[in-house]
């Protein structure tokens, strides 16, 4: 299938879903809501986890694994957590034919699965802090839009659940995890992010304050939660009896945090950096970097040219990037570019009869269209710089598209012009209750 049949800036909604599907990274599955992620995307999930999953572990962070289903009593315990969720928590009723004694909740967080086991394993000060994390799937039983990555009814995350003696302890925590967040999308999706607090009603219910890194998309004039870095205080150490002895023999409860990023890191890349020739990849996050692509003449010495991309390909790897050959016959350099360009790899090189007499190839990158030829000898050092340089290119271009789009206000009229132009809103925060009085004096 050659090239988009929907622009961007057309529908973004169609253009999203053409460019997922296109770049072989998302299959449709006849469940609303779930979809297949193919190898370019569990690639990315991949990447984004050797970074994650080594520097957690450094601030003492332990992975484990626990139960995909949790009872309904258990579940319901922390009240004001589940309420508003209700109607997303997918229940197993029925094993064969036959009707289950109590129905079993599968897992749309974890909370209500670990804490009370955390309770049994926490008793004196000496067993703190305890910090568990596990990489999984959990469900969702979402009804409004689902969209690939985004929102969909079974994603992959991580999610970490931590206890400490004191709140200090946590709180530093909570802002060391926010920090990885930053990284994840600003050092390896090349997508700026903002750091905050979230407001009293848009905190997760169930905790003592959010904090989350908030990327934008320009094209919906959308502000979209990255992931998020959750200080829970004591609320569910008191509804699961979270208790430890303290150094002076006294009875303290633990003070938790919960933080997760997940699969929807993907879905946002795709939307900030994705145009419309197709995906656009990040060089740090793409499975393959690099491909070439021999560009044959009739009457060229094809083998001479096929060997030249092979050991292209191969000093590249050799210098330990990702590169891939494409030397199949039964397709044309043309269409073989539009596919490349559609798979989003962020650079590519041609070799022709013409760059074999010059002893160089011809380099094209996907971010800016830019075409390069460079000598054999320096092709090593100068495709590196390149990549470097399409990394630190598409951050800049992101974070400039979404500065543009960061309008100051002052006044409610102000407030919405802006949010109904597209804009990301910079305004006053008075963090009070809107009474009626004030709205009508005003
Ligand atoms: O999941 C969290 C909080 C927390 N969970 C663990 C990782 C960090 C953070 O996401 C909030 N939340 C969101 N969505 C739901 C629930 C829920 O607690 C519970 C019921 C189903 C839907
Ligand atoms: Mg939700």
């Amino acid at each position: 299938k050659l090239g988009m049949a929907v622009k961007k800036d057309d529908n973004f909604g169609e253009w999203y879903s053409e460019v997922v599907v296109n770049s072989e990274m998302i299959e449709y599955y006849d469940i609303s809501g779930c979809y297949i992620l193919r190898p370019q995307a569990i690639s990315i999930w991949e990447t984004l986890q050797a970074f994650f999953d080594p520097e957690i572990k450094k601030m003492g962070i332990k992975n484990a694994y626990f139960p995909l289903f949790v009872t309904e009593n258990v579940l319901q315990k922390e009240k004001d957590h589940i309420e508003g969720f209700a109607p997303e928590v997918a229940w197993v009723t029925k094993s064969g034919k036959s009707e289950l004694e109590v129905p079993i909740a599968i897992r749309p967080t974890s909370e209500t699965v670990m804490y009370p086991y955390f309770a049994k394993w926490i008793r004196g000060h000496r067993d703190l802090p305890l910090k568990l994390n596990q990489w999984c799937n959990v469900v969702r039983w979402e009804f409004s839009n689902p969209t690939p990555f985004i929102r969909s009814r079974e994603f992959l995350w991580q999610e970490g659940h931590t206890a400490f003696a004191i709140k200090e302890e946590a709180d530093q925590e909570v802002l060391e995890i926010l920090e990885l967040y930053r990284r994840v999308y600003e050092e390896y999706l090349a997508i700026p992010v903002i750091k905050g607090k979230k407001s009293e009603l848009e905190k997760f219910a169930g905790g003592l304050y959010t904090t989350s890194v908030e990327a934008f998309i320009p094209h919906t004039g959308r502000g979209i939660q990255g992931a998020t870095s959750h200080c829970l205080g004591q609320n569910f150490a008191k509804m699961f009896q979270i208790n430890f002895e303290d150094d002076k023999g006294g009875k303290g409860m633990v003070w938790q945090n919960s933080w997760a990023y997940s699969t929807r890191t993907i879905g946002v890349m795709v939307m900030v950096h994705g145009d419309d020739k197709g995906l656009v990849l990040p060089p740090k996050v793409a499975s393959a970097q690099v491909v070439v692509i021999p560009v044959p003449y009739k009457d060229a010495d094809t083998t001479a040219i096929k060997a030249a991309c092979e050991s292209t390909a191969n000093d590249l790897n050799a210098a330990g990037m990702r590169a891939d050959l494409d030397t199949r016959e039964n397709y044309s350099p043309g269409w073989k570019y539009s596919h490349w360009e559609m798979k989003g790899i962020p650079l590519r090189i041609e070799i022709g009869p013409r760059d074999l007499e010059k002893s160089q190839v011809r380099i094209v990158r996907r971010d800016n269209g830019a075409k390069i030829d460079v000598p054999m000898g320096e092709l090593v050092e100068k495709v590196q710089e390149i990549l470097t340089s399409i990394q630190e290119n598409l951050f800049n271009t992101a974070k400039e598209k979404r500065d543009a789009c960061i309008e100051v206000v002052h006044t409610w009229d102000e407030f919405m012009t802006a949010l109904n132009n597209k804009k990301l809103i910079l305004a006053p925060w008075c963090d009070e209750e809107i009474v009626d009085q004030v709205m009508s004096s005003n």
